[in-house]
């Protein structure tokens, strides 16, 4: 059994991930010190909590992120069958039910329905976007936008400390003009099941809120699950598979998982709203097995072994990015 599923517990023996809060303006600023601690968060945990409010371009984040969650209870209390008007048959866009994916526990799926939507759809004149959205278009082009500045903050800082030549340079994969699968998902857990299977993120970055427990990241100390704490006005900032591949394995992309939590972390219905950078299509990458690939390839294969068997998750590197074996090895 490989270690990430050697401590199953979902309580609070778990205890909880010591993770940094960086602050957002310090950053904007290039403060020297809060560089270096961003670095440090992206070379351990790969987890971060981000504080917006001294920033005063990006601090309005944490009030959409407040309407957009509004939103999310009443778009998932609708009745199953309207909610199946934005399905689409594929596991990337629009709606998304319960069990599409591999759950927690072997032989499970994974408990939680979700909402995707594409930026390029939103941004395209013929995009398809769920009628619900498009009524608060203005809602989700503002939040895409300050998601948007964020993510590509902290990637010309992380170009910047790398030295990356001009070219290669993170933050030019990541422009919103070129085709790429960032998505906005919108993620509701029921009470009686809440679990997402252990993965790391496709692409560059993620940024995720949500104020109920259920998630959990492995420590990189021991290579046990911690809950991190949620938090209603800091952002959970994650690095994904591709920044790690972009940085040459020098950034750290940690296991994460949603599970139902008891005890003094108990989880209420659980709702999350994660934006999930991911760069474009085309970039060429060397993935977890150093083979050149796309991005989209790897994106693709990634969607692939999310809903594969756990027998079948186990015969490769690409569910857990090459982190599993990482942190085996601390
Ligand atoms: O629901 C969460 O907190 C985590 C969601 C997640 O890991 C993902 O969408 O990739
Ligand atoms: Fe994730």
């Amino acid at each position: 059994m490989s270690r990430t599923n050697a401590a199953e517990y979902t309580d609070e023996r778990a205890g909880t991930a010591p993770l940094a809060t960086i602050d957002f303006a310090r950053l904007e600023q290039r403060n020297f010190g809060e560089i270096a601690r961003l670095l440090k968060a992206c070379t351990t945990h790969g987890f971060f909590y981000l504080d917006f409010s001294g920033s005063t371009r990006a601090r309005g984040i944490v009030e959409d992120k407040e309407k957009v969650l509004q939103f999310m209870k009443g778009y998932f209390a609708q009745p199953f069958n309207v909610k199946m008007e934005d399905h689409r048959n594929i596991r990337t866009r629009g709606f998304i039910p319960v069990g599409t994916f591999t759950g927690v526990d072997k032989g499970s799926k994974e408990c939680f329905e979700h909402l995707a939507l594409a930026r390029d759809e939103l941004i395209q004149p013929s995009g398809v976007v769920p009628r619900a959205i498009e009524n608060q278009r203005e809602l989700f082009e503002r939040y895409l936008g300050l998601n948007d500045y964020a993510t590509t903050t902290i990637l010309t800082i992380l170009s910047d400390v790398f030295d990356v030549d001009d070219t290669a340079r993170f933050e030019r994969h990541h422009r919103a003009n070129e085709t790429s699968d960032t998505i906005l998902a919108m993620l509701s857990y029921p009470s009686d099941g809440t679990t997402h299977n252990k993965h790391t993120d496709i692409g560059s970055l993620t940024i995720l809120f949500s104020h109920e427990w259920g998630l959990q990241v492995v420590a990189p100390e021991t290579g046990n699950w911690e809950f991190v704490e949620p938090r209603s006005d800091h952002a959970i900032i994650n690095v994904g598979d591709v920044l790690r591949f972009l940085s040459g394995k020098k950034l750290n992309s940690c296991l994460h998982r949603v599970v139902r939590a008891t005890g003094k972390y108990e989880t209420p219905h659980r709702y999350s709203l994660a934006f999930l950078l991911r760069p474009k299509d085309t970039l060429r990458i060397s993935d977890v097995e150093d083979k050149t690939i796309s991005a989209k390839e790897w994106h693709d294969r990634k969607y692939e072994i999310y809903a594969a068997s756990h027998d079948e998750q186990e015969t490769n590197e690409v569910l857990t990015g090459g982190m599993e074996k990482v942190l085996a090895r601390l």
